[in-house]
């Protein structure tokens, strides 16, 4: 479980006289999530979530994180909203850690997405990316391409030992798409992690987006490639089509995608099969046994990025290409 930060009712208490939001009623630690310690809160106002930020967190990027929150929930896309302090800062410190409050959102997540939740998806991804276009912060994406190769360092010593052969596999992409990664594509708010565990619906209807910890100015189309891998391939590896049609669907019935974009997205697809495959490496060979991170499989990815060192065109997963704006 991931909380590794405790904290008691006596120093909760005093954190939240900061806070307009009532008396405290009951917290507890949530188990999931692998990056933060949250917490839920229920106070004599409501429900909310409390983060802790641990140290994969940079607490200078915060700022970025909870505005992008606060300015996407200003513009109707359901998301957590951050809780100002009666001081009206959204970050506090808790347990020696950066800390914020945000609102609880209704709703769980899909352990099996359905090709309907696959197209609410795309739009919902799709109205996030039209919401952030006037967002003004910016924050570079430090696990794209430039960052890749930094990542791979630290993990490629260890990389046969997971799969004979990875490592000359995995040298030929990087080189790949340090040559060819098309960064001339539009840029804009991405969420860069939008995972089913990321996103909550109620019944089919989808109720929320959250973990906004990765999002970044970057592609666009970059984001619809990791849900391409996020939520299109099944148990046994394989590629959905339908779900790929009902993905892109979804998003071009709210922002088109460009047919230079299209045209990229097999590459975009597989660099980003690339970054997943890498951090999960790293984790993989670096994460102590016993430890609270949850381990998750460098091999799932992998599989994705041969699947799509086969793919041609963006039909291949399922676009309709004559409707591509030129
Ligand atoms: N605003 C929210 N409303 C309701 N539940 C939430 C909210 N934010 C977080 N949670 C709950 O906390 C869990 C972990 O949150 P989150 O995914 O942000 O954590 P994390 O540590 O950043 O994990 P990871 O990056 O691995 O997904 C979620 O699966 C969900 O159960
Ligand atoms: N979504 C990531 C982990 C958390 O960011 C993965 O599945 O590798």
């Amino acid at each position: 479980m991931a909380v590794y930060t405790d904290i008691n009712e006596i120093d909760l208490a005093h954190f939240l006289k900061d806070y307009d939001i009532g008396e405290l009623l009951s917290y507890k630690g949530i188990a999931e999530g692998v990056e933060n310690s949250n917490y839920l809160l229920h106070t004599s106002t409501g429900s909310y979530i409390l983060t802790l930020y641990e140290k994969r967190v940079n607490s200078n990027d915060l700022p970025f994180f909870l505005g992008l929150m606060r300015h996407l929930a200003g513009k109707g896309i359901s998301c957590p909203l951050p809780v100002n302090q009666k001081s009206g800062s959204s970050i506090g410190e808790l347990a020696g850690r950066p800390a914020a409050i945000v609102t609880f959102l209704e709703g769980m997540w899909m352990r099996r997405p359905t090709v309907q939740h696959c197209y609410a998806l795309g739009e919902a991804l799709a109205g996030m990316h039209v919401a952030g276009g006037d967002f003004p912060m910016r924050r570079r994406n430090a696990l794209s391409v430039e960052g890749w190769r930094p990542l791979w360092d630290n993990s490629k010593a260890g990389a046969d030992r997971v799969e004979p052969g990875l490592g000359k596999e995995t040298e030929e992409d990087l080189a790949f798409f340090e040559a060819n990664w098309p960064s001339h594509l539009p840029h804009g708010v991405i969420h860069a992690d939008l995972f089913p565990d990321n996103v909550f619906f109620l019944g089919s209807k989808l109720s929320g987006l959250i973990d906004f910890y990765f999002a970044c100015t970057d592609l666009l189309a970059y984001d619809v490639a990791v849900c391409l891998n996020a939520w299109c391939f099944e148990k046994d590896h394989s590629f959905n089509l339908t779900k790929g049609t009902a993905l892109l669907r979804g998003y071009n019935s709210i922002r088109p995608l460009s047919a230079d974009e299209a045209a990229s997205l097999p590459i975009l697809s597989r660099g980003s099969a690339l970054r997943f495959m890498l951090t999960r490496l790293y984790d993989w060979l670096n994460t102590p046994e016993g430890s609270l991170v949850v381990k998750k499989d460098p091999m799932e990815y992998v599989r994705r990025m041969r699947f799509h060192r086969q793919i041609k065109s963006a039909e291949e997963y399922g676009l309709a290409l004559e409707g591509q704006k030129a």
